[in-house]
């Protein structure tokens, strides 16, 4: 359930008189999401996404979301627009929250993950990379690499109560990505841009099977490329068990490289931003898990399956290990 703040109408009906949005005909909460408020908009214009921001998402750095998702769309990206205000601005506020409204996208994301999925993921991934090169304003990961042992010690010892020796083991795994990541000391850069750094199947909507479109641009920043790959090919191949899909990846890769060809050293960086990718979420998971009340609205992820794809991409060095 993602509605954490409540709209009264008069407040609404107040807010979008600043719109040129026509008459509101409906207005309802959206259960799926977990950071912010989203509410479904209809007016005699159309439909529209309403979003109220929560506190984990920065308000100083809305304008770089809000901007970055515009330029994407005017590139040619099938993302959500933001919608100014009829005074021409896009963030506002609303029952005490930061507020924007954003064009709607049709389609739906696919609950179950089909071969025919992949090569058109990978596509919109590159062409997102591309569009984002003209797109100068910086942003950090701040959930990159540096924040990875922070946040283990932010999890105390509740983390092996999750599971006992787990600290000791994603210690044991942090040794083995850290001093191999592309930029640290010693390591070759990689190419960096924009990246969309969620893109797990709840943010990519398709109509039958045409992808058409990308949202959730809370998490962007700028970063690795390849590292946006190696996050796909976490949240993509792998089925409930556990089990990792080569064709999966392979249909990634490929629809990828139609649009953008990798490099030699981005395809040999693949397997250690493989791991970085399950280590971050294993960790972002980890604490959520630990810091959310078992009677909260939202559900809780299940850090231990993003323990298993890491202990997966520990097993392999190199591609071939993949069938890649
Ligand atoms: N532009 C959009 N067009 C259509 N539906 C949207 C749009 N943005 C969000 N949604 C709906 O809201 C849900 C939650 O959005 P999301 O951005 O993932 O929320 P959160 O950031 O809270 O996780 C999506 O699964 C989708 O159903
Ligand atoms: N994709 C992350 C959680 C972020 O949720 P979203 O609803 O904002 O995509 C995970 O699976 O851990």
């Amino acid at each position: 359930m993602a509605v954490y703040t409540d709209v009264s109408d008069e407040a609404l009906t107040a807010f979008l008189a600043d719109y040129a949005l026509g008459d509101l005909t409906e207005c309802r909460g959206i259960a799926e999401g977990v950071e912010n408020s989203n509410f479904l908009l209809r007016t005699t214009q159309g439909q529209f996404i309403l979003t109220l921001y929560e506190k984990r998402v920065n308000e100083q750095e809305l304008p770089w979301f809000l901007e970055l998702m515009q330029h994407l769309a005017t590139q040619g990206v099938a993302c959500p627009q933001p919608v100014a205000d009829k005074a021409g601005q896009m963030l506002k506020v609303l029952a005490g929250r930061p507020a924007a409204i954003t064009t709607f996208l049709s389609g739906a994301w696919p609950k179950v993950i089909h071969q025919s999925h992949c090569r058109p993921l990978g596509q919109v991934l590159a062409r997102l990379h591309l569009a984002g090169q003209s797109y100068a304003p910086l942003r950090v990961n701040g959930l990159g690499p540096q924040a990875w042992r922070p946040l283990l010690a932010s999890c105390g010892t509740a983390a092996d109560d999750v599971l006992p020796g787990l600290t000791d083991e994603i210690e044991a795994a942090l040794a083995r990505i850290l001093p191999f990541w592309p930029g640290a000391d010693g390591q070759p850069d990689l190419p960096r841009g924009q990246i969309h750094a969620d893109l797990f199947p709840d943010n990519v909507f398709f109509l039958e099977d045409e992808l058409s479109g990308v949202i959730d641009f809370y998490f962007a920043c700028s970063d690795l490329l390849a590292y946006d790959i190696a996050i796909c090919l976490n949240a993509w191949c792998f089925d409930a068990e556990g089990r990792f899909n080569a064709r999966f990846a392979q249909g990634i890769l490929r629809g990828y490289e139609e649009v953008r060809p990798l490099a030699v050293a981005e395809k040999k960086a693949l397997p250690v931003l493989a791991r970085g990718a399950a280590m971050r979420f294993l960790l972002t998971r980890l604490y959520d898990w630990i810091n959310t009340p078992a009677d909260a609205l939202v559900t809780r992820k299940d850090p231990l399956d993003y323990l298993k794809r890491l202990r997966f991409h520990l097993a392999r060095e190199t591609l071939d290990g993949y069938g890649l």
